[in-house]
């Protein structure tokens, strides 16, 4: 999942060096940002107040750059180059998110994005795309080995639609797939990987049932909780993806003709990677399922045969 993000953001295979130096520093930042969330409070005081917090912030940004900047250089390089050639419709050059990051125009303050702005979306990107996705994956998984008929009723659906000879589901294939949908759906419904959103904030005082959220106030919501509304799902503990059949039309996970669940938060500050983060989730889970249920077909035809 890390080397697949990590390609996607720029654009080049890199090496097993690169990939660990890039973990590291993301991973640093991902597990100190509740400390460094002290800092948001009030900047410019925070700063002087927490000056060891302050310093720590600032020597893990400055260790990301130095890892990150070199990276978007060598891209930025390697896209001057592609458009010097004449021929630019060429073939293997995969648009990564640093392309479209160094295009991009500030429409109100007509300039470029600087490179510094670029680590920090680079960041964002690498740090919101890696840990919830494995997280779900390996849930959903857990949930596969944990119900054995279920992990059966969706290798008989993955064996009717690509047939028995074929090595790997591709990814035109997995949106045929109705009961992995509902497998997958289902896991985010139960174990959803972030148990909040970002945190939002009114632009308005509001009402909301007897509260009164003032204006400016911060507020989050209870993912995870919604999931397992009694009064929205039935039995919502137990793992059941038929939850999600029998309807003609795929569950709206946007939320945008009713809210039951919201893993991807809803709305216009709703997860840009659902899609993308929906599409892997269906490939791997189908994959595994594939792989090593045959594997162990064989296996079994193994210990079998070892035994005639
Ligand atoms: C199962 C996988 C994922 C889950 C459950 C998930 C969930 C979320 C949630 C709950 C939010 C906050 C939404 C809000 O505040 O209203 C969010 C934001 C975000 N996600 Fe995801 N996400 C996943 C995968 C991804 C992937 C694969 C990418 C990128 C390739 C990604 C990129 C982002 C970004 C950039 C934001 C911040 C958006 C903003 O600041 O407005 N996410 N995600």
């Amino acid at each position: 999942m890390f080397c697949l993000l990590v390609l996607m953001c720029f654009g080049d295979k890199l090496d097993q060096k690169q990939i660990e130096e890039v973990e590291r520093v993301e991973r640093a930042m991902l597990l100190n940002s509740c400390r460094f969330n002290l800092l948001n409070f009030w900047p410019r005081l925070s700063k002087i107040v927490f000056p060891k917090c302050w310093s720590q912030f600032l020597h893990l940004r400055k260790d990301g750059e130095d890892v990150l900047i070199p990276l978007i250089r060598a891209r930025m390089k390697v896209k001057e180059e592609k458009l010097s050639k004449s021929n630019n419709g060429d073939d293997d050059y995969i648009l990564s998110y640093v392309d479209t990051l160094l295009d991009l125009q500030l429409p109100h303050e007509k300039r470029k994005l600087s490179e510094d702005e670029i680590v920090t979306l680079c960041n964002e990107f690498l740090n919101a795309g890696i840990d919830t996705t494995s997280t779900a994956l390996h849930w959903i998984m857990a949930n596969l080995v944990k119900y054995p008929q279920i992990q059966e009723k969706l290798f008989v659906e993955i064996k009717g639609i690509i047939g028995e000879a074929a090595e790997e589901i591709k990814e035109e294939e997995v949106k045929q797939m109705a009961y992995l949908i509902a497998v997958v759906l289902e896991g985010l419904r139960r174990q959803p990987p972030g148990h909040f959103v970002l945190p939002h904030s009114v632009t308005d005082d509001a009402k909301l049932g007897n509260y009164l959220l003032p204006k400016n106030g911060t507020i989050n919501f209870m993912v995870a909780e919604m999931g397992w509304d009694p009064k929205v799902w039935e039995d919502p503990m137990a793992f059941k993806p038929e939850r999600f059949m029998g309807s003609e039309e795929v569950f709206d996970i946007t939320g945008s003709r009713e809210i039951k669940m919201m893993p991807f938060g809803v709305g216009r500050r709703m997860c840009p990677g659902y899609g993308f983060a929906m599409l892997n989730l269906e490939y791997f889970v189908a994959n595994l399922v594939w792989k090593f249920e045959r594997m162990e077909m064989m296996l079994t035809c193994l210990r079998r045969s070892s035994q005639w």
